[in-house]
């Protein structure tokens, strides 16, 4: 076991806490107007920050009366088969009593088991209404924050029918809500409606969310210094540093892109970016960039999910945010 104390708080830096952008404001007027049309909202997150890329302006689209909903975790090849976090986080749902899937969107297994998990939701949908189908199709409405891998999971459904939605690593590729897309087996009328990824305004946002995002690459890398992007980097991996009953082995393998050796931690930013520089004239923000640039399995994104606070309540989170959201909308 490592003797050693991470730091427990970050300094709140000015940042800016949003990207939220024109066409993200006219999506969200758009899924008002499509409400009475679609069936299912697929909601996707990003494993790694489930708090974070979860927006409480979704919930707005979704009226529990009319629509289904299934929240799509993407990401999954970034944990291991099995992890006390994820199992955290299942009950954590369960407590919500929301239901969710955890995919790697790129795997065909997984896209598999989502259009199984649709035709279920078709099918219930028939059974409310005495056997009949919706007469334009069940509609499935693929929504989540920017870059959270919305147009993977649609390209990956069509399969053998053609690439048709733009992919990137960078947030803010899709810009405008699809016509329906068809999917699956012919004849079982279910259609996609691929959107843009749509964030969270600054008076919804904060600091924290906004440096977590900024990891995920759900907003612009450039919009927060690197520095400070590298420094929270830093503080997550410090929380993550092997604890109680953790080997130093097992978090080598977790954490295997720490900034040097594991048995020698840090919470200082600049000897980390020293010590990754590779020659004297390399300057902070691209040495940061270039570390903000590496793969990095099994990292928790989120700080609240890593702070020793057993009191945790998923359920007082989202009605905390969900309360807030309500306060600001009717500004
Ligand atoms: N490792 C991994 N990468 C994924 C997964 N899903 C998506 N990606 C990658 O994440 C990046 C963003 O995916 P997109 O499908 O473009 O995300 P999007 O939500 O459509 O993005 P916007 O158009 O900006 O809203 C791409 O580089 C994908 O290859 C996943 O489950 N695992």
């Amino acid at each position: 076991m490592l003797k050693f104390l991470p730091r427990f708080e970050f300094p709140r830096y000015n940042i800016p806490v949003a990207d939220f952008k024109g066409h993200q404001l006219k999506a969200l007027r758009r899924f008002e107007k499509l409400k009475p049309q679609f069936h299912l909202v697929l909601e996707l997150r990003d494993l790694r920050a489930p708090l974070s890329t979860r927006n409480v302006l979704l919930d707005q689209v979704v009226d529990k009366r009319h629509h289904e909903r299934l929240v799509v975790y993407t990401r999954r090849d970034s944990f291991p088969a099995t992890s006390p976090y994820l199992d955290r986080l299942s009950q954590w749902h369960a407590e919500l009593e929301e239901k969710f899937l955890m995919v790697d969107c790129r795997h065909r297994s997984a896209i598999n088991h989502i259009l199984r998990c649709i035709d279920w939701y078709h099918e219930l949908h028939r059974e409310k209404n005495y056997g009949l189908s919706p007469p334009l199709g069940f509609k499935v409405l693929v929504t989540g924050m920017p870059n959270v891998g919305k147009s993977t999971l649609i390209n990956s459904m069509r399969g053998s029918s053609g690439k048709v939605a733009r992919t990137g690593s960078e947030a803010g590729v899709t810009r405008s809500t699809s016509e329906s897309i068809k999917v699956g087996s012919s004849g079982n009328g279910v259609y996609i409606i691929d959107t843009p990824g749509v964030g969270l305004p600054a008076r919804l946002s904060d600091s924290s969310r906004m440096l977590a995002l900024a990891l995920c690459g759900c907003v612009k890398r450039t919009l927060v210094d690197p520095w400070i992007q590298a420094d929270y980097l830093l503080y997550l991996m410090n929380l993550q540093l092997p604890y109680g009953t953790d080997t130093v082995k097992q978090a080598e393998k977790t954490l295997s892109t720490y900034p040097g050796a594991i048995q020698h931690p840090t919470n200082d930013i600049e000897e980390v970016l020293n010590r990754l520089r590779r020659n004297p004239r390399e300057s902070d923000a691209s040495v940061a960039l270039r570390w903000l640039d590496e793969s990095r399995s099994g990292l928790v994104l989120d700080p609240e999910l890593l702070l020793p606070c057993a009191d945790f309540s998923m359920r007082q989170h989202v009605e905390q945010a969900l309360k807030r959201a309500r306060k600001v909308m009717r500004k």
